[in-house]
C-alpha cells in the first residue's frame, strides 16, 4: 500500500480546519488545470470572453456566471472519471453511462456559454465595428 497517503484527522481547530480544506481544493484544482486539457482550454476561454466583455462593455455578470458553471462541471466531470477509474478499470457498460453522461453535463454547460457568448457579443461588436 506505499502509494496510497494517509487519510488526514479533523482538525479541531475552525479555522486551520477551513484552511486545510481549502488546500484539498486547491489540490483538486491543481490536479484538473495538470490532466485536463479541457480544462486549461475552458479557463483561457473564460479568460478571453472576460476581455472581450470588458473591450465591448457588455454585463460582465452573465459571462462570469456562465464560466463558473462551466469550469465547475468540467472539476466535476473530473472527480466523476478519477471514481469511475477506480472503481472500474475495465470496460463496463455502467462505467460508459457515468463517464458519458458527466461529458454531457459539460458539453450542455458549453453549448449555454456558446449561445450566451453569441447573444451578448456579436450585438456589441456590430455596433463596435460600426456595421449596425
Ligand atoms: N471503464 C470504462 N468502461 C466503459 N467505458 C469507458 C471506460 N472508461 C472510459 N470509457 C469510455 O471512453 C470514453 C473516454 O473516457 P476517458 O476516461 O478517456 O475520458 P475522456 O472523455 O477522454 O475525458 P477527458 O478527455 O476529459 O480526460 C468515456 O466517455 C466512455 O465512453
Amino acid at each position: 500500500m506505499g502509494g496510497v497517503p494517509p487519510r488526514p484527522r479533523e482538525d479541531p481547530r475552525p479555522l486551520k480546519g477551513v484552511l486545510r480544506s481549502f488546500g484539498y481544493a486547491w489540490e483538486g484544482l491543481a490536479y484538473a488545470w495538470r490532466v485536463q486539457r479541457n480544462f486549461r482550454v475552458e479557463v483561457a476561454l473564460g479568460l478571453l470572453a472576460l476581455g472581450l466583455g470588458l473591450w465591448l462593455g457588455v454585463d460582465l455578470v452573465p459571462i462570469l456566471l456562465v464560466a463558473a458553471l462551466v469550469l465547475s462541471l468540467e472539476l466535476v466531470n473530473t472527480a466523476l472519471e478519477a471514481l469511475t477509474d477506480l472503481v472500474s478499470p475495465v470496460y463496463h457498460p455502467l462505467a460508459k453511462r457515468a463517464k458519458d453522461t458527466a461529458a454531457a453535463a459539460v458539453f450542455l454547460a458549453s453549448l449555454f456559454a456558446l449561445g450566451l457568448g453569441v447573444y451578448l457579443f456579436l450585438p456589441a461588436l456590430w455596433a463596435r465595428l460600426g456595421l449596425s
